[in-house]
């Protein structure tokens, strides 16, 4: 029966008592899944999403990228204060809306290069799948590619080579119709730097400068999203889906999971939660801030940290909520006093002609600067690219007891799957298949976000014993492992190669502002690191993590909970570590893979109706 204070969207008439599966979370993941298990028609599935059904131009308009950037789209959560950044709190952003993270990101359509999966599967003695081979086929999957403008693409010199994606999804990445020609000068730059490739197309998995594309329908010139990818195109009895209802645990019967308890967002005090059951399975995709949370207010997690908030734990799976992740990035503002490339994205305030162009381009048929979202160029450079240290900083990394950088009372699995990690990156770090360092280049007279694809330093996403459903207490540990400092040191030190020890850029006369020219030392540069940095680019990601029990992990290569039937984890949190790159396309490519292993399932074991 339909409790008073929450609210059942279209095709659902009625939140049932029962359905196939109950996914918890309405975002990236969690719709795309929704959409693929009921592509039959019949198997049922209820999406239960925290934040509500919203139309607005803060998601839909494409120009800047992240109009919805800390506003009522999101989650308002701070970090704990980050001991090695002067103990300043960190805004832990993720969409909180039907779309989730897809409904507010920046837009950029970018993938890991294939040595990041393939370390996913390294960490399994029986690899299954999940590689760059096994992965492949659902990137192609995920989104649909559209190419960009001939006349664009010659100019700007725009290169995708198309066996790398797909067209079928309802999920579109297309690209705007206008470049900064400044874009391609900040490109064509990087040709004088040393062992820098210029590969075919930003879905290669291969490090280099390349182009890529942004999450846009190229129909209407607006967001595409997993809202109108997977859900408003989809008309399905069986899909259903009820928003501004907030997940408090899932109902275990002994170690299955049999059904979820939510509460909508608008109920007073007194009202009781609602219990719906899930004959099959119940699937977590709240993102990697909150199904962590949901595992452990449902006595899924860390004892210790079940016991402090006084749960009781159910099943004792020590790595719920560790591995915490994100991409560190931090500000090296270079301006150009001579820099000939105009317009660019500044002459949109500077510039009223090239205004008043815009502005008629786009009103006439939505084309010119206004279809640019965050910019579609970058550098992703290996570490040996960047650093002469590489060696020294890998031999250091190797060398390290791992549980140095974890807190002191950390599980032995967590520990053992972190060292793990750590080898697999020391490696990596000798080599010249695997993207350690990211620049954006959007062609304007200034430029200057430079992060770390690889952190090693890994945080916490724990329950608030004081408040259990409250936010989660939000760990990054930034800093903690030394070699970060280290990395990003050279991080910074070869973006000033590239501005000031090169011929293509010293005509631009360029000027730092930030750190300045004075910071030089590595002691300067640590100091200016604990001042400024961000431990997030918004990526969260690892705290539910596809690693084996015995190193800490969460789910198995199904993404199945340990210890726990009929439950899988499907969103951020599964990635053992991340890919050196934003995170959505692999967030749906997950997904798409993990849709299928369940589809599978139900067929094989004769329970589909
Ligand atoms: C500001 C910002 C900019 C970004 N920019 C980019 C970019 O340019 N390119 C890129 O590739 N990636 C970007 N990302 C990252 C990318 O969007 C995410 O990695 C991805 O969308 C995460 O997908 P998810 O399914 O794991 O989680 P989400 O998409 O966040 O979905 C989780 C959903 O679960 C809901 N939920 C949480 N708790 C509960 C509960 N208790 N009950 C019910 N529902 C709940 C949330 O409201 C949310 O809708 C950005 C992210 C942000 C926040």
């Amino acid at each position: 029966s339909r409790g008073a204070g929450w609210k059942v969207l279209s095709r659902a008439t009625d939140v049932q008592s029962t359905y196939d599966f109950v996914v918890i979370g309405g975002g990236t993941a969690g719709l795309t899944v929704a959409d693929r298990l009921t592509e039959d028609g019949k198997t049922t599935v209820l999406v239960i999403e925290h934040g509500e059904l919203l139309d607005s131009p803060l998601i839909s308009t494409v120009q800047g990228g992240m109009q919805g950037f800390s506003s009522q789209l999101m989650y308002s959560i701070n970090s704990v204060p980050q001991v090695n950044l002067r103990n300043h709190t960190i805004a832990v952003l993720a969409g909180k809306v039907v779309g989730g993270s897809s409904a507010v990101n920046a837009m950029m359509t970018v993938r890991g290069t294939a040595e990041d999966y393939d370390r996913w599967g390294s960490f399994f003695d029986n690899p299954s799948g999940w590689n760059w081979e096994g992965m492949l086929p659902y990137f192609k999957k995920a989104l649909n590619f559209v190419p960009p403008n001939a006349d664009v693409a010659e100019e700007s010199d725009i290169r995708y080579n198309q066996s790398f994606w797909g067209n079928t999804s309802g999920v579109y990445t297309s690209w705007p119709s206008y470049q900064y020609p400044g874009t391609k000068a900040q490109i064509d730059a990087f040709k004088t730097m040393p062992g820098v490739d210029f590969v075919s197309d930003s879905g290669s998995g291969r490090p280099g400068v390349y182009w890529f594309p942004q999450f846009m329908d190229p129909k209407n010139v607006t967001r595409s999203y997993a809202r109108t990818g997977h859900y408003d195109t989809i008309k399905r009895d069986n899909y259903q889906l009820v928003a501004g209802s907030k997940v408090l645990r899932i109902r275990l019967d002994g170690n299955v999971a049999t059904g979820v308890e939510f509460l909508s967002a608008r109920a007073n005090s007194t009202e009781s939660p609602v219990l719906v059951t899930a004959r099959k399975e119940v699937i977590l995709a709240a993102g990697a801030i909150h199904s962590p949370q949901v595992l452990q207010r449902s006595g899924v997690g860390p004892r210790k940290v079940l016991t402090a908030a006084n749960i009781t734990t159910v099943v004792d799976l020590a790595g719920v909520g560790q591995n915490f992740q994100d991409h560190p990035m931090v500000q090296m503002l270079v301006s150009f006093r001579n820099f000939t490339f105009t317009p660019s994205a500044q002459d949109l305030f500077t510039n009223a002609s090239f205004r008043h162009w815009a502005d008629q381009v786009w009103a006439a048929n939505k084309t010119g600067p206004y279809s640019l979202a965050t910019g579609n160029a970058a550098a992703w450079l290996p570490f040996p690219v960047i650093s002469s240290r590489f060696a020294e900083i890998a031999d250091k990394l190797a060398a390290q007891d791992p549980g140095t950088s974890l807190p002191p009372d950390t599980d032995k699995g967590v520990v053992a799957g972190y060292a793990a990690q750590l080898k697999s990156f020391a490696a990596a770090m000798r080599l010249n298949n695997t993207a350690f360092y990211n620049l954006g280049l959007t062609g304007g007279s200034s430029n200057g976000i430079i992060v770390d694809l690889h952190p090693l330093s890994r945080g916490s996403v724990n329950i608030d014993p004081e408040d259990p459903e409250g936010e989660p207490l939000v760990d990054y540990r930034a800093l903690t492992n030394t070699v970060d400092i280290d990395v990003m040191t050279e991080i910074m030190r070869y973006t000033r190669q590239y501005y000031f020890n090169n011929t293509a850029t010293a005509g631009w006369a360029p000027r730092e502002l930030s750190p300045g020219p004075k910071i030089q030392s590595d002691g300067e540069l640590a100091a200016y690191l604990a001042d400024t940095l961000s431990p997030t680019e918004f990526h969260p990601a690892g705290t539910c993590a596809m690693m084996p029990k015995e190193l800490g992990g969460v789910v198995d290569q199904e993404l199945r909970v340990y210890g726990v039937s009929r439950l899988r984890v499907v969103d951020a949190s599964i990635m053992p570590t991340l890919p050196g790159g934003n995170t959505c396309q692999t967030v749906y490519a997950i997904a798409e893979k993990v849709s299928v292993q369940q589809c599978y399932l139900c067929t094989s074991l004769g329970t589909r109706t």
